[in-house]
């Protein structure tokens, strides 16, 4: 393992010194804190992490390597990253590499040997930060770009992560519908979780116009995860109204949540440090069940927890809140069949429970909500 000295600079000016680990480099980020012990090649893979700083707060990674299956999209997204104990062997049948050298070999500049819990304590209390790693610079010098750095409120990032060109994920078995999936950031186990299901999925970059969508005749339009800040991303909301104005069956996770909550008229707002792990809970209002569930967000939407809300595409709920802190996790139209979920219900990595969700988008393809 290198033992060149690294620093992580918060723009609060508080310090981290460690060990650099991955690519030797500096980068800039807003510093977010993981809870999730398991699916780091799944969390360094997703775009939604574009520009950030992840640190994760379980305490010894790598023990499993990298392989070459889990991978969540064509490369690692995340700007950087903070572990505490790297693990020195990986050890699992599938590995076929350590997690360090991949880091190294795509350019990701990491650190190691922090204080990961004191720095998860901070960024809760003070929030979620602009940041650096720093294996070249003094702290004085990071600092100050740091300061100069641009914050995730107000970002644009979409357009850095979506497809250039549209493609499908063919249907396992006959196709029984064909989805038309915005990519805002897509995660490769979503449109897998639907191909299972019969779906044909045609992948379509940001960009595409409302006219080109309803061209391609979808059963179903879905609006995928991503970076960056949604008051930003007026394209797939025009794209949103499009679809609900459509009367096709509309599905959102995570960043398509926010992006559905806008084109109904809500606002979306930043949290203080977001919510990132694959243990969270959520209540299903409709059914009074609990699942548990994976979050990656560091936006919410600001819509009222209690009745019905009327918007311009009929009468509209949250039908799931986070049981710790109440936050927007769902949004269901009871006028349009349309529905999102701010968490992930395709799972990579976290727990199955909310697999069913895919199934409610084809019960509504099926003309059957
Ligand atoms: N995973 C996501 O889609 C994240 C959505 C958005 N970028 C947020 O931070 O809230």
């Amino acid at each position: 393992m290198s033992t060149t000295p690294a620093l992580l600079v918060l723009e609060d000016g508080r310090t981290f010194r460690g060990e650099a680990f991955g690519a030797i480099g500096e980068t800039f980020g807003e510093a977010v804190f993981t809870t999730g012990m398991t699916g780091y090649q799944e969390t360094l893979t997703d775009p939604s992490y574009h520009r950030q700083i992840v640190a994760m707060t379980a305490p010894h990674v790598g023990n499993t390597g990298v392989n070459g299956e889990d991978d969540e999209s064509a490369k690692i997204w995340v700007a950087g990253y903070v572990v505490r104990d790297p693990a020195r062997i990986s050890s699992n049948w599938r590995a076929t590499g350590a997690l360090g050298d991949r880091l190294a070999e795509e350019g990701v500049v990491g650190i190691a040997g922090v204080d990961t819990r004191a720095l998860t304590r901070h960024l809760r209390e003070r929030g979620a930060m602009r940041a650096a790693i720093s294996s070249i610079e003094d702290r004085e010098a990071v600092l100050e770009k740091v300061l100069a750095s641009p914050s995730m409120a107000g970002a644009d990032l979409v357009g850095a992560v979506t497809t250039p060109e549209p493609y499908v994920v063919n249907a396992e078995g006959p196709a029984r519908f064909r989805v038309a999936a915005i990519d805002l950031g897509i995660k490769r186990n979503t449109p897998r979780r639907m191909a299972a299901r019969g779906i044909e999925v045609h992948v379509l970059p940001a960009t595409t116009s409302p006219e080109a969508l309803l061209e391609l005749d979808p059963d179903g339009v879905f609006f995928s995860n991503g970076p960056g800040d949604p008051a930003t991303a007026d394209g797939p909301v025009a794209l949103a109204r499009t679809s609900l104005g459509a009367d096709l069956p509309t599905f959102g996770i995570c960043f398509g949540n926010q992006v559905l909550g806008r084109a109904l008229g809500f606002g979306t707002y930043k949290l203080r440090y977001g919510h990132r792990g694959i243990n969270q809970p959520v209540l299903d209002r409709e059914t009074g069940k609990v699942e548990v569930t994976a979050h990656n967000h560091g936006f919410a939407v600001d819509a009222p927890r209690e009745g019905t809300a009327e918007t311009e595409f009929g009468r509209a709920e949250v039908s799931h809140v986070c049981l710790n802190d109440d936050v927007v996790e769902g949004l269901n139209c009871l006028d349009k069949p349309a529905f999102s979920v701010q968490y992930h219900p395709e799972a990579a990595a976290g727990p199955h429970d909310a697999d069913y969700l895919f199934d409610r988008f084809v019960k509504l393809m099926e003309g059957k909500n």
